[in-house]
């Protein structure tokens, strides 16, 4: 059985407060875009290995057992019980890029297990194991335009449609790791909160739907804010940083004609038509 996990980006992300635990608590939109890995699960019986990964595409740092697909076999197998499986994961989303790839496998990976092997297990409850996998993973369960709060784990749904919109997904060569971007922000509340100016036209985003680990990450990595800075100047209505980075957006009008950018070799680039 195959799945196809899509990304998210992230449309305003204000960190409003740094929690006991460590965590932040947040607010975003999260809003699925139709970029995608291919993951497929078959049983393999006869053979004493729970789990055997075969990844296609590009790499990913770190050990089999390490991936988030496994780790969400694991979950799933400590409950169920379930036969040994040959995963196959084929990436194309990139990784440090804050368009979820990682934590979209894990959920879908949930879902698959769910689907194949007929467990019966509720969306609700499906979300409760992929929050335990990473903190916008259960975001991927009903994978629909979402508010988040909390770590980015208590949702609720927003009345918001982008459909027919363009979407432009820049990621240069630059890795941003996530823990050390929070590390580096000063949590505040919105002036504008997120909820609010999502409402409004999009026309109207661009200097009120604020994502906060633009201000820390851009300095760093001045590649990124420049990026931003030439999709608006080639017409996006409204461009912003994913997540924590490195990956930039930029939304166009659905009749525009995208332009063609030299981004250079070693950028990635995605276009496509939102949903
Ligand atoms: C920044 C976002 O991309 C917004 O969508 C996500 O909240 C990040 O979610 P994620 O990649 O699934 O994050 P995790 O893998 O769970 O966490 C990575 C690290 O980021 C920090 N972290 C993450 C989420 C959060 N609400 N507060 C945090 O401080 C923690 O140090 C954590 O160890
Ligand atoms: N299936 C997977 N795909 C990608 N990365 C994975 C996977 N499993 C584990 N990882 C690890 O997770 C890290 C973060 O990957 P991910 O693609 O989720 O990043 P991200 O785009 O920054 O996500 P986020 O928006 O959640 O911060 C990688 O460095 C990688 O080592």
């Amino acid at each position: 059985m195959i799945a196809f996990p899509n990304i998210k980006i992230n449309l305003g992300l204000s960190i409003t407060e740094k929690r006991p635990d460590g965590y932040h608590n947040l607010e975003t939109v999260f809003y699925p875009v139709a970029l995608e890995d291919a993951l497929e699960i078959r049983t393999s019986p006869g053979t004493d290995r729970k789990f055997t990964l075969y990844q296609h595409g590009m790499e990913i740092a770190g050990k089999p057992e390490d991936n988030l697909v496994v780790k969400a076999y694991l979950l799933m197998d400590k409950e169920f019980h379930l036969p040994p499986v040959e995963i196959h994961l084929y990436k194309h989303i990139p990784s440090g890029a804050g368009l979820g790839g990682g934590s979209s496998d894990a959920a879908f990976m949930l879902k698959l297990l769910n689907n194949h092997y007929q467990l019966g297990v509720s969306e609700e409850q499906l979300e409760v194991y992929a929050a335990t996998l990473g903190a916008d993973c259960a975001f991927f369960i009903k994978n629909r335009p979402t508010f988040a709060e909390g770590i980015g784990n208590i949702f609720s749904p927003v009345d918001l449609s982008l459909s027919g919109y363009q979407i432009m997904i820049i990621k240069p060569d630059v890795f941003v790791s996530t823990r050390e971007a929070f590390a580096n922000i000063r949590p505040h509340h919105p002036e504008y909160p997120v909820k609010e100016v999502i409402r409004r036209p999009v026309a109207e985003w661009k200097d009120t739907l604020i994502n906060d680990f633009e201000a820390s990450v851009f300095p760093q990595h001045p590649i990124i804010g420049d990026i931003k800075k030439e999709l608006y100047h080639h017409g996006a209505i409204y461009a912003s940083m994913s997540g924590s980075g490195s990956s930039v957006f930029g939304l166009f009008a659905p009749d525009a004609l995208l332009p063609e950018i030299d981004w250079g070799t070693d950028t990635f680039c995605f276009t496509g038509t939102l949903k």
